[in-house]
């Protein structure tokens, strides 16, 4: 059975044009003029751009003695409905090590996914269990490992811990993540806001100013550097990370940002909503920033120093936010945005003039993934790829509300943004999988999960350098020694 997508103007990470796009099965066959298949799909008026690759989304995520309430088919659904194919989320192990939580994750992805998926794995402590299972992780197609420096007395993992699992990564040729704020602080500055009776959402972006990311960011980048890995910074919400990644791809250093698009379009503004709930709702790590950062952010993605843009998805009931009514420490952290990523970018970036469609189609598929070694099988239109694609109508428009999300949570942190630039199909695999108007959902457990192999090109060029230009010991002869000493 072939599908050829007609009328339609391509836009790539590289160039714009116009030409049919044949599919066969999973894959782009053809891409042309007057191509002809069993079945057409219109495409008149509309790009067709790669579906969206989400690199950081926490699905049923257990978390602050909760559990993320969205779950792998309501979250997938979510994703495809917006133009997101491909979903990265991460395991976080439990006692019982990173291969048990490995099988849990990959049980519940499979049984109810409808969107292809991939994972990362956290590491949050260090051992020779973690030395000795990293490498089984990676021979079961994850290469990247994410590090918490914040979450203390849960999440965190100190710098020594952080070292070691660095050079395990150089060693396996696996990237690591980085959750850059300094938890240290963090719990300090937490504690003087109770103490001063400050209790309220507001609390939770004083606690964690942009200084203590700048200052792990910066810190996570040099420890990446002495242990000759390259590293991505997630979350990157403000100009202090930013200008830690921008100065150290200047000096040459394989350095990688992620921007969420909450942070790009919302402000700190939000925790001093009356509302306690409407505030709460917005509690994510690192907080919304002030405007001045959004700039910054915006600056990044159009220059190249921050590459990609994400959600960070991990939605919770405000039910669940209400667990911290007498104290935001206690408020789980995560906010969503699955759904609207895209057209909350295209409407706030495109429409406005900060991104080009071409800059819009890297940040949010062809870098990542070339960053996570899973091009070109997604991420582009060209023939051999997945045919992972949306016929993305810029005249399409809608008012977000959580009464009509896929979503599960009871709420959306963009309730009202009009958006202008919506899927008119989303593809995955070839298969129709979201048509506007239509509302049908996929089938739960459609979803393939995307295997990721170690990568050998960088690492290896870090450790080749690194080993050129290690302190050597100065042979001296005995000449030139102290005599009689
Ligand atoms: N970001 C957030 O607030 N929650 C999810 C966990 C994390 O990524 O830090
Ligand atoms: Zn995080
Ligand atoms: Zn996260």
């Amino acid at each position: 059975m072939s599908t050829v997508i007609k009328g339609g103007t391509i836009v790539a990470a590289d160039r714009t044009y116009e030409a049919d796009i044949l599919i066969e099965g999973e894959k782009i066959a053809a891409i042309g003029d007057n191509l002809a298949g069993d079945n057409t799909l219109d495409a008149d008026g509309a790009y067709i751009i790669p579906g969206g690759i989400d690199p950081h989304t926490h699905l049923e995520m257990p978390f602050m003695g909760t559990t993320a309430a969205e779950t792998w088919e309501s979250g997938t659904f979510a994703a495809l409905s917006g133009g997101t194919t491909t979903v990265v989320d991460f395991v976080i192990p439990g006692p019982e090590g990173m291969i048990a939580a490995l099988d849990a994750w990959e049980e519940r992805a499979q049984r109810q996914a409808s969107s292809d998926y991939s994972l990362h794995m956290c590491v949050n402590g260090w051992s020779q269990k973690h030395f000795e299972e990293m490498a089984e992780v990676v021979g079961r197609g994850i290469n990247t490992f994410k590090h918490f420096m914040a979450y203390k007395g849960a999440l965190m993992v100190n710098d020594d811990e952080m070292f070691a699992s660095f050079q395990r990564c150089a060693a396996l040729g696996a990237l690591p993540l980085v959750h850059a704020e300094n938890g240290d602080i963090i719990a300090a500055l937490q504690q003087k806001y109770l103490a001063l009776g400050t209790t309220g959402p507001e609390a939770h972006a004083f606690s964690r100013p942009p200084e203590v990311e700048g200052e792990a960011t910066n810190r996570a980048i040099m420890i990446a550097d002495a242990a000759g890995v390259p590293v991505y910074i997630v979350h990157t919400s403000c100009e202090q990370a930013h200008e830690a990644i921008r100065r150290a791809r200047q000096k040459g250093m394989r350095v990688y940002g992620e921007p969420l698009i909450q942070h790009l379009t919302l402000d700190e503004s939000e925790y001093f909503n009356p509302d306690w709930d409407y505030s709460a709702r917005r509690v994510m790590s690192p907080p919304f920033r002030d405007k001045s950062h959004q700039d910054s952010l915006w600056a990044g993605l159009a220059a190249g120093s921050l590459q990609v843009v994400a959600t960070d998805h991990c939605a919770f009931t405000t039910e669940q936010k209400r667990t911290g009514v007498k104290d935001f420490t206690k408020i789980p952290n995560g906010t969503g945005g699955l759904e609207d990523r895209l057209p909350v970018l295209w409407t706030k970036g495109v429409e406005t003039g900060r991104l080009t469609p071409n800059e819009f189609v890297a940040v949010t598929s062809t870098n990542i993934a070339r960053i996570l070694n899973i091009y070109p099988q997604k991420g582009a239109i060209l023939p051999g790829s997945d045919a992972d694609l949306v016929v993305f109508d810029p005249k399409l428009t809608k008012k977000i509300s959580a009464a009509s999300q896929k979503s599960i949570i009871d709420y959306n942190v963009f309730e009202g943004v009009e958006v202008k630039g919506l899927p008119r199909y989303t593809l995955s695999r070839g298969e129709v999988v979201w048509s506007h108007g239509k509302n049908d959902q996929p089938r739960p457990g459609r979803g393939r999960l995307v295997k990721r192999p170690a990568f050998p090109a960088v690492n290896k060029a870090l450790s080749t350098w690194k080993e050129l230009v290690a302190p050597r010991p100065v042979v001296r002869s005995a000449e030139h020694m102290p005599i009689g000493v």
